[in-house]
Parts: C-alpha cells; sequence; structure tokens
C-alpha cells in the first residue's frame, strides 16, 4: 500500500508558497526525526535547491514497507489521516480495546481523503507524532512463507490483561523484575531473560505484565520456522525498536542447531539446542545500534538446555516460576473474585503446602463459579493426583 501527500497547490501566488512551506517542513519533520543527524546537513542543501526550483505541486510517497521492514513514516502518517473523518468516507472502522474509555474511530484502509495538512505547534514545526499507547502482537506472516517480499510481521492490537499488579508471583520477584526493566529504559540497550517453569506458572502471563508495563510490541518469534541463519537476520532486523521478541519453549525447538547447519556446520551439539551460537548471533547484530529490545526465552525444561547458556552472563536474567503457594493463591483470589480474605482459605492453605498446583489450574477453578464460596470449594474438591 502507497500513501500519497499530494500538497495542495493554488493559482495563487499566496497558496503557491503556503503549500511549498508546509511540503518543505513536512519533509522537514520527517528528515529529522528518521534520518541519521550526518546526513540532515546534505538534505537541507538538496532542499534549498528544491525549493529554488519549485513547481506549484509537491508530491510525497510513502510506501508501507522498506524492504522487509515496516515504515515508520508510513505507520504515523496512518494514524494521523486514520483519526481525519470526512464526508467523502464511505467505510469507517470502530474499536474499542478493555483499556481504553472511548470508541476508537478510524479511516479503513484503501479510503481516499484530502487533508490540508496543519496544525503547528507552538515551536512552529509541523505535529504528527504517533501516540502509542496500545502494544502490538506481532507475529509472522502467512504470506511471508510464500515469498511475499512485503513484510514479514502481521500484527494485532494485543489486548492481554496480565500486568504486574495481577501477576501471582511473589512480592520481591515482582519487584526486582520491575526495577530491572525501569532501570533500562531510555538507555541503549539490550536485555536477555530466561523465565522457566512448569506450563500454567505464568511465563506467557509475564511477558505480557513486561510489555503492558513498558508499552512495548511483542514479536513472537517461532524458531521452528526458520529455516536458514539468514532468514533469521532478516526477521530480526524487521522487528522495531522498543520491543520485546519474545522466543517461547525453546526446549522443544530441538532441531532448531540442524536448520543452521549450512551456515554453522561445526556447530551442532549433541540433540541440545545451542542457544549459545543464538545468542553471540544477536548480540553481535546489535552490538552498535542504540535500540531497545528486550529478548524473552521461555522453556518448561531448563535441564534441557546446553549449560553454556547457563553459565552467568550469558542471559542477563533467569527467572524461575513456580507452583501455587498460599501469596500467589490469594493474588488470583483477588484478581478474580475481588475478596481479600475467606473462611475457606485456611483450608485451601493446607491444601496448597501439600500439593503442587499451578496458578493456570487454580485460575481455571476459581473461574468456574461467580459465587467465591462455590469456586474456591470446586478448588478444595478437585482430585489430587
Ligand atoms: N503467575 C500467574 N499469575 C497470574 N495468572 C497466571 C499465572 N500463571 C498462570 N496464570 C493464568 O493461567 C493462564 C496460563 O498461564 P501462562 O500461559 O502464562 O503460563 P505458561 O507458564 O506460559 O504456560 P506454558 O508453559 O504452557 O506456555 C494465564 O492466562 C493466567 O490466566
Amino acid at each position: 500500500m502507497t500513501m500519497m501527500l499530494s500538497l495542495a497547490s493554488t493559482r495563487t501566488i499566496f497558496w503557491t508558497i503556503t503549500s511549498a512551506v508546509a511540503a518543505a517542513l513536512l519533509v522537514h519533520t520527517i528528515v529529522k526525526e528518521y534520518t541519521p543527524p550526518e546526513f540532515h546537513g546534505y538534505i537541507s542543501s538538496k532542499m534549498k535547491w528544491l525549493s529554488n526550483h519549485l513547481s506549484s505541486q509537491l508530491c510525497v510517497v510513502i510506501q508501507e514497507f522498506e524492504g522487509l521492514a515496516i515504515n515508520k513514516v508510513f505507520n504515523t502518517a496512518e494514524v494521523y489521516l486514520g483519526n481525519k473523518i470526512s464526508p467523502s468516507i464511505k467505510r469507517i472502522k470502530v474499536a474499542k480495546s478493555e483499556k481504553e474509555k472511548a470508541f476508537r474511530i478510524s479511516m479503513d484502509r484503501n479510503e481516499e481523503l484530502v487533508d490540508i495538512f496543519g496544525g503547528k505547534n507552538s515551536s512552529g514545526s509541523w505535529c504528527i507524532r504517533e501516540e502509542k499507547s496500545l502494544v502490538n502482537l506481532l507475529t509472522l506472516k502467512p504470506e511471508y512463507y510464500y515469498g511475499d517480499p512485503r513484510g514479514v510481521w502481521n500484527h494485532i492490537v494485543f489486548d492481554h490483561p496480565s500486568t504486574f499488579d495481577t501477576l501471582a508471583i511473589d512480592a520481591s520477584l515482582k519487584e526486582e523484575i520491575m526495577a530491572d526493566l525501569k532501570r533500562k529504559v531510555g538507555k541503549a540497550w539490550k536485555r536477555g531473560y530466561l523465565l522457566y517453569g512448569p506450563p500454567g506458572t505464568g511465563k506467557s502471563s509475564l511477558i505480557a505484565a513486561m510489555a503492558n508495563f513498558l508499552n512495548f510490541d511483542i514479536y513472537d518469534l517461532e524458531l521452528a520456522n526458520i529455516n536458514s541463519n539468514s532468514e533469521f537476520r532478516t526477521l530480526l532486523v524487521a522487528t522495531s525498536n522498543h520491543s520485546i521478541i519474545a522466543i517461547e519453549d525453546i526446549d522443544r525447538t530441538l532441531d532448531f542447531q540442524d536448520r543452521f547447519k549450512e551456515d554453522q556446520p561445526s556447530r551442532r551439539h549433541n540433540s541440545r539446542v545451542n542457544l549459545s551460537w543464538l545468542l553471540n548471533f544477536i548480540d553481535g547484530l546489535w552490538s552498535s545500534c542504540g535500540d531497545e529490545r528486550i529478548f524473552v526465552f521461555t522453556t518448561n525444561n531448563k535441564e534441557k538446555l546446553d549449560p553454556a547458556l547457563l553459565r552467568p552472563g550469558r542471559m542477563d536474567k533467569h527467572i524461575q516460576l513456580g507452583y501455587c503457594n498460599f501469596f500467589s493463591f490469594k493474588k488470583l483470589v483477588s484478581n478474580y473474585h475481588n475478596e481479600e480474605d475467606h473462611p475457606l482459605f485456611e483450608e485451601v492453605k493446607s491444601l496448597i503446602e501439600k500439593v503442587q498446583v499451578t496458578p493456570a489450574e487454580v485460575a481455571e477453578q476459581l473461574l468456574r463459579s461467580e459465587d467465591v464460596k462455590v469456586a474456591l470449594q470446586g478448588l478444595i474438591e478437585v482430585p489430587q493426583t
């Protein structure tokens, strides 16, 4: 998809100058925001030349993709134009997530709109800024597998309710993770986290809470779908700044290393996933750029991973998620029933100390009834295997 910003032309000199100035300011804003400082001088001199030879019309073409990566100028223009509603529009989109207070109304794709680009802010530069408040989940596009070069990541609004407040994990662990995330925000960094624990202990919920906390998008990367080293690089390069790259269930991708054999024939290491190599690869890729990305790997079987990966320093943080204790049980009751205490709590407490039960299993029981007493009784009566 291509967006054409055709800046107004009129017969009068006044409007010609106005449209030229608008175009110049728009281009200037784009140049300032999205090109390295070294190019600014060069582009300014070209702009001066352009203004001397200016016709009454300038057409700015903004394409959706720059190679495989999403063109951020397109996204910004899409948000700006999408919010303009005019009588000429035949199709509008209406949406509202749980977190939003009002409906979001925007122009549908492939609609046409004429907009006089205006709205100077106080500093005199043109203001089209995307207010990012929703987290997106990006998955590989099915078309990608058929060699369609127009972008590789499909995005949907990620409306996961998990936050650090709703997570049923120990308070000290929560504080530690939040402090780690806060400390790094705003600096050039790349963090690697390894989340491990049995199924249903909250690894995916923690990734969602991190994304909601930082307002970062999540890229869901399945190693099983990647066939070569260069393909892996392509996908990573097409991810955007300020994002979480989640690589879940790495222990299940046991043949992962074999997929890279063309590039790294000597790296096969028994049948283990050689993630050390993967981490080196990621380090090399971003060692010289100032972007912010978080890599989160999850596994249910930490013992299946290459021990080299688990040595101190390979991942920045190892986070263990475990079975429900009384503290996490109370958090889940508070989440689902808004109750902080109940006469049946003592009975559940003594059971939880004896039986290994995951937060997911407790959550499932608590959701079976809106009546907290019935839900807790159901939990107590669950056959204990
Ligand atoms: N620690 C937790 N805090 C709050 N809710 C949780 C927690 N763990 C599990 N849940 C609940 O159980 C559901 C499943 O948990 P989740 O998918 O996060 O577990 P997981 O460890 O990623 O599981 P898997 O290894 O199978 O992917 C969540 O949607 C949530 O409702």
